[in-house]
């Protein structure tokens, strides 16, 4: 079975405003968008059903870790907005992927939900000096992928660098998220785990999330183009 491949744009944005106009951009395609945080935060939930409402497919990037009751009922709120993903962090354990995984069910989505496993940010260095977690980063987001897949979520968010990893784990069916993405002559920014769209591709991703390489680009059509070349089609 050949899985999809997609391109999901990262809409760091702070406005409605300044998305709208970065989607209108877009004539002759509808990329996928992923809305986190900061444009959540700002703008509200009606800001997700308008972009929905103009055919674009939507990663609700949250990052819930709370108590499972918690994210249980914050995950049904986001179910029925019903987003095409959204994601926890899967350090919040089992139980509480669990928990958020009933919400959708109950509600009837069909949002998938993924987990983030070490965020693309953090080093092995890092992790063991400020997180005491001594393990291999390979290992830890191989486990914490394992226990996504015990919970019944559909995915994961990794480097593109573990995405085979995962898969060889979880097997090919289990999705990986894959922020960390770069252009060979792209800064690097706050992002530590990261390579190219063709390399991403060659490692076995499913999805790449893009931002500020197409976001900050000169001409941000030409960019998601050229993920789109590189890592859907490997051209
Ligand atoms: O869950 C995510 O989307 C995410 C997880 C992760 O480990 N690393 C990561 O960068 N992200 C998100 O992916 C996007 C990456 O943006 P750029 O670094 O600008 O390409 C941001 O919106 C992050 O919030």
């Amino acid at each position: 079975m050949t899985k999809e491949k997609d391109v999901m744009i990262a809409c760091d944005f702070s406005t409605k405003a300044e998305t709208m106009a970065f989607l209108d951009l877009f004539t002759e395609e509808k990329p996928y968008v992923k809305i986190g945080m900061e444009l959540l935060y700002a703008e509200g939930p009606d800001m997700v059903r308008e972009i929905k409402a103009r055919g674009h497919k939507i990663f609700l990037d949250l990052k819930l870790h709370d108590i499972p009751n918690t994210v249980k009922k914050a995950m049904r709120n986001i179910a029925l907005l019903d987003v095409d993903m959204t994601n926890v962090h899967a350090a919040g354990t089992i139980e509480m992927m669990k928990a958020a995984q009933e919400a959708i069910d109950e509600v009837g989505a069909h949002t998938q939900l993924i987990a983030v496993t070490q965020l693309t940010s953090t080093s092995e260095e890092r992790m063991r000096s400020e997180l005491w977690i001594d393990h291999p980063i390979a290992d830890t987001v191989q486990h914490y992928a394992r226990n996504a897949e015990i919970a019944g979520l559909a995915g994961v968010v990794c480097s593109p660098l573990e995405a085979d990893l995962v898969h060889r784990v979880c097997g090919e069916n289990f999705i990986t998220v894959t922020p960390g993405i770069r252009f060979a002559d792209d800064a690097k920014g706050d992002q530590v785990r990261v390579t190219t769209p063709a390399k991403a591709r060659e490692i076995g991703s499913d999805y790449i999330v893009v931002g500020r390489s197409i976001t900050a680009s000169s001409d941000p059509v030409a960019s998601y183009r050229r993920c789109i070349r590189e890592f859907v089609k490997g051209e």
